[in-house]
C-alpha cells in the first residue's frame, strides 16, 4: 500500500483528504450496505465467514483517533476501505443488489483515491 500511494510531494493535506474521500462514499447512493457494521446477531454465517468485518462508520472513528504523524493512517484507510468491499464480494454473489453495490462502490474509490492521493 505504502509503494501504491506515490510518495507524492504534500503528505500533510492526507487526512482531510481521507475525510473528504469517506464523505463522498459515505453519501454515494450505493452506499446503503457499508455504512454501519453488520448485525453478527442477525445475519446467519457472517461471523463465521467474514473474518475482520468493517464498514464506513468504523473507518469514521478509526481516521477521527488517528493521528497525522502515525504516518499509516493512509495505508489503513486504503487496507479498511478495500476491507468493506473484499467482505461484500465474500459474502454476495456478483448478480444481487448488494453484490452490484459492492462493486460499483469499488470502482468510484479506485477512481476517486487515484484522483485525489496518487
Ligand atoms: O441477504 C442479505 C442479508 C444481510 C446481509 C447481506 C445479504 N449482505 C451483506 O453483505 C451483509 C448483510
Amino acid at each position: 500500500c505504502a509503494k501504491k500511494a506515490k510518495p507524492h510531494k504534500d503528505d500533510k493535506k492526507d487526512l482531510a483528504t481521507c475525510r473528504v474521500l469517506l464523505a463522498e462514499l459515505e453519501t454515494h447512493q450505493d452506499a446503503w450496505p457499508f455504512l454501519k457494521p453488520v448485525d453478527l446477531k442477525a445475519v446467519p454465517g457472517y461471523r463465521k465467514v467474514i473474518k475482520k468485518p468493517m464498514d464506513f462508520s468504523t473507518i469514521r472513528e478509526k481516521l477521527n483517533n488517528s493521528q497525522q504523524n502515525n504516518e499509516l493512517f493512509l495505508c489503513t484507510f486504503i487496507i479498511d476501505v478495500n476491507l468493506v468491499f473484499d467482505n461484500c464480494e465474500r459474502f454476495n454473489e456478483d448478480d444481487s443488489e448488494i453484490g452490484r453495490a459492492g462493486h460499483n462502490m469499488r470502482r468510484f474509490f479506485d477512481k476517486r483515491w487515484t484522483e485525489l492521493l496518487q
